[in-house]
């Protein structure tokens, strides 16, 4: 019998009590309770089993907030958590032991002070999401702050509402409530909680307010994890597999219907070979979509009417050729996966970031032409995606930055939940996921413990200063540079006796092997001597 769900009707936190949970979920960091490992593993394990005990509110709400499958659902949102929590759970204590530091970081002269360095969780954060993955885009990183030992205030998308409540529920009803809680809102509650003071602010939305809030933080020196778009270019050149790379493409926007900030804006493509990608882009659609995609219970919808009309106008506005799809329906607000063919970066469909099932196809005579355009549309994108041989995949990789990058394929690279994922420059800055979602939320601290009886040789520090002892210090400490003035390696004895007693190559442990191998042959030759005598 299928469970009957009920999701409460969107309510927005009020204004009045926001200080007070703030102030709240800083109280309690400041018992230090969040500090201790035991704790932190409860609130994961919790947080698995909540997202396994909402799973039918969950998928419902997402369901209603974006006409998400439930395949969609579980794959990219809640499936997804869960692996979070239990990566995060196996791997915390080997994150949060202390590091030692010895060479090369610590000099040997030092190694006493037993350098390391402590991974102190930063105190109270607020997480705030978009709407397009409303579960994943705020739980990912409250399991990083969880790992880390922060306490939290989460504020979802209000363009979500139906997620955002069952969130706030599963929060709130499951976690240490003094630690964690939700606020429900849009920018008047998303105001109330920037007046508060912050250890980190991880923010995850558009460009636009992420500078707002990263100016408002800015205020208070507070730290901030931007997570934004991007107009993301796709690269085919004639030795691309074609079929594969338009099946993979359409893959990225059909995805929640395109909503997804790391798929493509636009592809330059070869123009000695648009014409057979159009047509294999048209055949995957149709093995997509074999009832039109308008019938299919797996495309997502657009969030919103205001986003409805955002796409739209992108494509009314275009002075392109509509090659593929084109269909819409506001009362469902349903968009077709859409590509159209242009030829110029002034195009509607070149300066918008899609953020829907659209992009658009730009013909190029040469590789060149298509980094020149790439860097001119938008120098730092939050993704790229390459289809070429390995030579010119690996030119766009070096002559064009972006956040993360796959190479044949859509963003893959942003598929796998325990692998860095963040962008560069304006699409972004830090990242998390897997280890670094740990380290986002940590401060690195480096702890020096000076040894009493070290005391005779430290003295040299103090006033009054003899320029004999520093003499003398500088002899004992002294590191030479093994390169001249012009920069070149300088080749004297120390680079031939590591060459000859290293057998050809750098590295203890390769010199090793390769002395085991010589000793070990020169032992065999004299083995087989003796048997030839005999
Ligand atoms: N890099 C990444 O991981 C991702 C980036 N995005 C980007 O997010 C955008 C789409 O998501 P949206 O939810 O529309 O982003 P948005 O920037 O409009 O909203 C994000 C959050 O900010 C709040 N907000 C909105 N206006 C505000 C204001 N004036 N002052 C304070 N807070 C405000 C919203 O309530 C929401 O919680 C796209 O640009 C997309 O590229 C979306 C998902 C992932
Ligand atoms: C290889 C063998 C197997 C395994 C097969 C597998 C693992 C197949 C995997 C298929 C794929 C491609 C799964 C796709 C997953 C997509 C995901 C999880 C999408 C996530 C989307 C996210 C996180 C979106 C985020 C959005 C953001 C940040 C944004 O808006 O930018 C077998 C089958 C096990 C057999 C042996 C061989």
């Amino acid at each position: 019998m299928a469970t009957k769900v009920t999701i409460a009707p969107f309510e927005a936190t009020a204004l009045d009590i926001i200080p007070a949970l703030a102030s709240n979920a800083r109280g309690t960091f400041r018992t230090h309770k969040t500090k201790s490992l035991e704790w932190r593993l409860v609130q994961l394990r919790k947080l698995y089993w909540a997202v396994e005990d909402f799973k039918p509110q969950l998928l419902h709400a997402l369901a209603q907030d974006l006409h998400k499958s439930d395949y969609e659902s579980l794959l990219s949102e809640l499936d997804w958590v869960q692996k979070d929590c239990l990566f995060m759970i196996d791997n915390l204590a080997a994150f949060a032991k202390d590091e030692k530091l010895g060479a090369p970081h610590v000099p040997i002269t030092f190694s006493m002070m037993n350098f390391r360095i402590r991974k102190e969780p930063l105190g109270t954060v607020l997480i705030i999401g978009p709407y397009n993955y409303p579960i994943q885009l705020v739980l990912a990183p409250l399991v990083g702050a969880i790992g880390a030992g922060c306490t939290a205030v989460i504020k979802p998308s209000e363009l979500t509402p139906a997620s955002a409540m069952v969130l706030k529920e599963l929060i709130e009803t499951r976690l240490d409530n003094n630690a964690y809680v939700v606020v429900n809102g849009a920018i008047p509650e998303t105001n109330a909680l920037m007046n508060e003071k912050w250890d980190k602010i991880f923010f995850t939305g558009s460009a636009g307010v992420g500078t707002i809030i990263a100016k408002k933080a800015a205020e208070t020196l507070t730290p901030v994890c931007l997570e934004l778009g991007g107009k993301n270019p796709a690269f085919i050149t004639k030795n691309a597999n074609l079929a594969l790379a338009a099946k993979r493409l359409l893959w990225g926007k059909t995805q929640n219907s395109g909503q997804v900030c790391m798929s493509q804006n636009y592809i330059l493509i070869d123009s000695a070979v648009v014409k057979t990608f159009i047509e294999f882009l048209k055949a995957a659609e149709k093995e997509m979509f074999p009832n039109g995609a308008k019938a299919s219970p797996d495309l997502a919808r657009i969030v919103n009417q205001r986003h409805f009309h955002r796409i739209k106008k992108m494509l009314d506005e275009t002075k392109g050729e509509i090659v593929m799809g084109g269909q819409m329906d506001e009362s469902e607000l349903f968009i077709e996966p859409t590509a159209v063919l242009v030829n110029s970066t002034d195009d509607s469909m070149m300066v918008e970031e899609s953020f829907g099932p659209i992009f658009c196809i730009y013909p190029v005579h040469s590789l060149d032409q298509a980094l020149n355009i790439a860097s001119s549309v938008h120098r730092t994108p939050l993704s790229l995606f390459s289809f070429g041989s390995k030579a010119e995949n690996n030119r766009v990789l070096n002559e064009m930055t972006s956040g993360g990058a796959t190479i044949n394929d859509s963003y893959f690279h942003g598929s796998v939940n325990s692998v860095p994922f963040g962008g560069v420059g304006d699409s972004g800055s830090g990242a998390y996921r897997g280890k670094a979602s740990f380290d986002c939320f940590t401060h690195l601290r480096t702890v020096a413990e000076t040894p009493s009886w070290a005391e005779r040789f430290l003295s040299v520090r103090y006033m009054p200063y003899n320029i004999k002892d520093l003499k003398f210090l500088q002899k004992m400490t002294a590191v030479k540079p093994n390169f001249d003035r012009r920069g070149a390696i300088v080749k004297g004895f120390g680079y031939w006796a590591a060459l000859v007693f290293g057998l050809g190559g750098k590295g203890a442990k390769g010199a090793l092997l390769r002395w085991l191998f010589v000793l070990a042959s020169g032992y065999a030759f004299l083995v087989a001597k003796e048997a030839r005598r005999a």
